[in-house]
């Protein structure tokens, strides 16, 4: 089942300045409830082209779009719709902040909630909490008293509490154990079927995109190679340098299987 295109990237090309072509014809979209995993080798382009998606750099050539409607001067309408969650859960989350201010801060700078409404703060962070499996009394403790995948899970509650639709996420569990990191796999599967969030996910592990998402865009050297349904472009690899990237995995989940029997 698919839905509208949320977000699409349409002929985008990139260089950072004075640099080589970081980005070349990049398409590809993200329809409403279907995961999508761009994937690559390291220097392949995702990084920046989350950036670019986020809104933080415009391509040189080509276009990004929201809703069929392209990127420049709709930033607010973007960070409702579109909430990142990084890779390294130590640094992402400001040390000196409490956990209700650090998932409180979208509903403030977006102002969805009058920064004196201290009671529908309350409210909307110890609901974004439970969301993520977190116990409400985390509200009141700093990043540095939990454990890695814990902190990934107050920066999904900081990324889901202004309600997105999609959850961009850029290596969200490559800093993370094997166990921490299945059970924030399904934690993100959990948060579509919960709350229709739909997850773009970058990583270089096939083996997590794999069990998570339904689409598929492969990056080699800032140009798409393959694109389409997981299972096909996994399943059965048309170009080599995919090819090249399956058989560096020992054995791919189904979408939508279950991750554990790895
Ligand atoms: N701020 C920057 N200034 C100049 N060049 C950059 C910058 N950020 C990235 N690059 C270059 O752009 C290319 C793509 O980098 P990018 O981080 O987007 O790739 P990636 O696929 O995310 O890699 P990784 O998996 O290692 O994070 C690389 O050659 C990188 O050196």
């Amino acid at each position: 089942m698919s839905g509208p295109r949320v977000l699409e990237v349409r002929g985008v090309d990139f260089t950072y300045r004075g640099g080589p072509a970081v980005l070349t014809d990049v398409s590809f979209s993200v329809e409403a409830g279907r995961n999508l995993a761009l994937v690559g080798e390291s220097g392949s382009g995702k990084t920046t082209l989350v950036r670019l998606l986020l809104g933080l750099l415009r391509p040189a050539a080509g276009q990004v779009l929201l809703d069929g409607e392209g990127l420049p001067g709709r930033e607010r309408a973007l960070r409702r719709a579109v909430q990142p969650v990084f890779q390294d859960p130590y640094s992402s989350l400001d040390p000196r902040q409490r956990v209700d201010r650090i998932v409180a801060e979208p509903l403030r700078s977006l102002g969805l909630v009058p920064a004196g409404d201290r009671p529908e703060l309350a409210r909307r962070v110890a609901e974004a909490l439970r969301s993520v499996g977190l116990p409400e009394e985390a509200a009141r403790r700093y990043p540095h008293e939990f454990s890695g995948g814990q902190r990934q899970r107050v920066a999904i509650a900081r990324a889901i509490v202004c309600g997105p639709r999609v959850l961009l996420a850029d290596e969200p569990v490559s800093a993370l154990d094997v166990a921490t990191k299945v059970r924030l796999i399904d934690l993100l599967a959990e948060l579509r079927e919960s709350r229709g969030l739909t997850v773009v996910m970058v990583s270089h592990d096939l083996t997590v995109t794999a069990s998570l998402c339904e689409d598929t865009v492969v990056l080699e050297r800032g140009r798409v190679v393959e694109r389409g349904d997981t299972a096909a472009v996994l399943g059965s690899p048309r170009h080599p340098y995919t090819r090249r990237l399956v058989a560096c995995v020992p054995a791919l989940p189904e979408p939508g299987g279950n991750v554990h029997r790895l």
